[in-house]
């Protein structure tokens, strides 16, 4: 399978490129795009070993690399500012680029330290899990956590080039291909019915490029109309307000992304039922449990209402909450808080 599909946003185009075998060509692909001096790869600690050196191999001109550690919980400031010091003394310019190779935690990191180093560099995405693949890599939402919560710092940049190859998938562990099914069922949800009969195969994991390849065309189609996140892009956060929650509430360990993001689609569907609409919660724990997801949200939820209160989608004293009244199709509610904390303890 080879397909490209391109997205244009506010400062240019961005070519997305899903290809079986493409990492084994990456370097030229990049050089019909770009024409820097020298090219930095940021990976982490994982993907490093595995991946690394094949890309590096590819290019004939000067490469140089950070590898940050694994895992959400580096997703912060400081590893960004040592991502700065190594690009300094790599004698990185404006002319040059920027690769992220690895999972959403690198693809953020590294996005906006592209955005923000020299006031920004070219960004070519290769995203090595399924989630980077289906969702993160695409769209320039780029950012870090903080303490108070979830991707509180960040910016949108676009990536000109996204690279996709699926045959990197097979070496993710079960549980991390599990957490990029969270993002696959969230688009069945929000845009899509026919993703979540695919999902629900036994052998769904044979078909994973149509699968990628339907998700990444939603996103590429919602980015398109609201790069900026004012209005229908919102709808791509369904799971995420009580999700975002929890992964704070965990202090960014306890819970996977995607982890969190399943059952924030659980808990979204049961705030849906309280406000009175049909109750879809069922037929989502079962397809989540065929995934190998959890379902169950275990905080207190006084602490989650607390920590959905940082969610970027509360203007003033109502926060816009994504729901799903009939799966393929997602609705943004605005909710005021107070009432929003009702139902949080209910749920
Ligand atoms: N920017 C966006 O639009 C967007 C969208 C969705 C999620 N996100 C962010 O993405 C992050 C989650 O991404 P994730 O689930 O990819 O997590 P991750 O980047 O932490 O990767 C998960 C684990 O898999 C390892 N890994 C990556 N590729 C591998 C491979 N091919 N083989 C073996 N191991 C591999 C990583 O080292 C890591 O240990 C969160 O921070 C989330 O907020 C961002
Ligand atoms: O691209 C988007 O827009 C999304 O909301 C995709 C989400 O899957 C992703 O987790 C995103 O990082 C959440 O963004 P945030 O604005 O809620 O931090
Ligand atoms: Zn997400």
């Amino acid at each position: 399978m080879a397909e490209t599909l391109s997205l244009t946003g506010a400062n240019g185009v961005s070519e997305i490129h899903i290809e079986t075998g493409l990492l084994d060509r990456a370097g030229a692909v990049i050089l019909e795009t770009f024409s820097p001096s020298r090219v930095h790869i940021v990976s982490d600690s994982t993907v490093a070993p595995l991946y690394l050196e094949k890309l590096e191999k590819q290019f004939s001109l000067p490469v140089t690399h950070t590898v940050i550690p694994a895992g959400e919980e580096h997703k912060q400031l400081s590893t960004v500012e040592g991502i700065y010091h190594d690009l300094l003394a790599a004698g990185m310019t404006r002319k040059d680029l920027i690769i992220a190779l690895g999972g959403g935690v690198v693809g953020d990191i590294t996005g906006f330290a592209a955005a923000t180093f020299l006031r920004g560099v070219s960004l070519c995405q290769i995203p090595t899990t399924l989630l980077a693949q289906v969702d993160s890599s695409v769209g320039g939402k780029t950012g870090v956590d903080l303490p108070e919560g979830k991707n509180l710092v960040g910016a949108f940049y676009q990536p000109r080039l996204v690279l996709i190859d699926p045959n990197v998938l097979a070496s993710l562990p079960d549980s991390t291909f599990a957490d990029g099914m969270a993002e696959v069922v969230k688009y069945g949800y929000i845009s899509n019915r026919e993703i979540l009969t695919m999902v629900s195969q036994p052998d769904y994991k044979a078909n994973i490029e149509n699968i990628i390849y339907e998700c990444v065309k939603i996103k590429r189609d919602v980015v398109a109309i609201d790069e900026h996140d004012t209005g229908l892009r919102m709808i791509l956060n369904f799971g995420h307000t009580i999700g975002h929650a929890a992964e704070k509430l965990g202090n960014y360990t306890d819970l996977t992304h995607g982890q969190a993001v399943a059952i924030g689609m659980v808990a979204a569907m049961r705030l849906s039922a309280l406000l009175g609409n049909e109750d879809l919660t069922a037929p989502l724990i079962d397809l989540l449990k065929h995934i190998g997801l959890p379902t169950e949200l275990k905080y207190d939820r006084e602490a989650i209402f607390n920590a959905l209160l940082s969610d970027k989608k509360k203007f003033g004293a109502t926060v816009n909450f994504i729901l799903v009244r009939e799966a393929g199709r997602a609705e943004i509610t605005p909710i005021d808080a107070e009432k929003l904390h009702e139902y949080v303890l209910k749920l």
